[in-house]
């Protein structure tokens, strides 16, 4: 069940405070010491296991030190990477104002639907980013599903299920969404094998875990600058604030225009430069959680310093959501005690979600916070 709005606020306050060692990090250059490593993917298709055990070791040892890193030879088509941004820039640019307007998140319960630019806010920054949010469908799932999918909430796909543009207003929109949902899907099941070796648990152990998982996508649109921003660090428009993501791991897919920053432990700014046919993949909070505090969740944020308009699109993968998920064994130690109790995922995540506001107050279908145009 969502919390009240008001501890929410206070929660995530707190949360982010407490990440964020200063609020007002420095942007100047990056320590040469910060790394993502690119990770060859290829061996997750091996039949051997050892050579899946090395990958394994590899993206381990990610996970435990910047929390981010890249993926190539991962499997998923070129076409359907393609074709997904081509559909992010047809959703922003081609969808009648008052279409998006019908879809507008501020109606649903579990934040599906458009999010114009400026709704909302992390950390205090305004932020200039559009999305489009969508999540699983069975019919989008290689494996056709279990059938027993539900929301965050809890509830079934009955009470609220996607919100899509008519097929007359984007044709073939929904249908090549979904192509490319099934594809990251797959990659994301078989990441997670990988997470497992490294975790020192066996690979198949999550499996049942992801049989109708949790995974939304957003299609983030980010206006081009509208100046050079290179220097004039105090007047950066950001696009998406200062946060971290909230699920087990997202799979993040970009236009080749940079805009990706990663907070480094020395609490300065590390720029990610695209890398072609790469996905980024980092650990978010509630994987985070699982693992006792090991994995790092890393704070990152969004700022178009180009002339271009940027498109990204992230997939948020989770276990189901109606999974009760306790502190992983193989995590826990002497030195390190068990931190936190079980929890529902999707609680967990709806959670968080209903803290990513403009001041904090909680949007999800919240019109009492920020009247009828969900702004102020
Ligand atoms: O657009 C990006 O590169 C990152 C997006 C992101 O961090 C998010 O949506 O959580
Ligand atoms: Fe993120």
């Amino acid at each position: 069940m969502p919390t009240s709005p008001t501890i929410a606020e206070a929660r995530s306050t707190t949360y982010l405070t407490s990440r964020l060692q200063n609020p007002t990090p420095s942007t100047s250059t990056t320590p040469p010491d910060f790394q993502i490593p690119t990770i060859d993917l290829s061996p997750s298709f091996s039949p051997s296991l050892s050579s899946r055990h090395e990958l394994a070791l590899q993206i381990h040892n990610a996970c435990l030190t910047t929390g981010f890193f890249c993926i190539t030879n991962h499997g998923v088509s070129a076409s359907s990477r393609d074709a997904i941004l081509h559909q992010a820039s047809r959703f922003t640019k081609d969808l009648a104002p008052e279409k998006k307007e019908a879809l507008h998140l501020r109606n649903s319960k579990l934040g599906y639907g458009w999010e114009p630019g400026n709704y909302t806010s992390l950390a205090g920054d305004v932020e200039t980013k559009e999305a489009f949010n969508f999540g699983y469908e069975a019919g989008f799932d290689s494996t056709g599903g279990d059938g027993a999918y539900c929301n965050l909430d809890g509830s079934g796909p009955e009470v609220e299920g996607n919100w899509w543009p008519a097929e007359e207003d984007l044709p073939g929109f929904k249908e090549a969404v979904g192509g490319y949902y099934g594809e990251v899907l797959d990659l994301a099941r078989r990441l997670l094998r990988v997470f497992a070796l490294g975790l020192g648990v066996r690979e198949g152990y999550f499996d049942g875990m992801v049989t109708h998982p949790g995974g939304i996508v957003r299609l983030l649109y980010y206006p081009p600058s509208k100046e050079e921003e290179e220097e004039e660090e105090e007047e950066e428009d950001i696009g998406l604030g200062a946060h971290s993501d909230y699920e087990c791991f997202t799979i993040l897919h970009s236009s080749s225009v940079p805009g990706l920053e990663i907070l480094t432990p020395s609490n300065t700014w590390h720029r990610v430069a695209p890398t072609p046919n790469s996905f980024i993949v980092n650990v978010a909070d509630f994987l985070m959680r699982w693992t006792n505090g090991l994995y790092k969740s890393t704070i990152h944020r969004v700022v178009n310093r180009s002339a271009e308009e940027r498109y990204s699109v992230p997939f948020f993968f989770s276990v189901n959501y109606d999974e009760v998920v306790d502190t992983l064994e193989t995590c826990v130690s002497k030195e390190r005690p068990k931190r936190y109790g079980p929890i529902r995922a999707g609680e967990y995540i709806l959670e968080r979600l209903n803290t990513t506001t403009k001041g904090g107050k909680g949007y999800f279908g919240n019109e009492d916070v920020f009247g009828e145009k969900g702004m102020s």
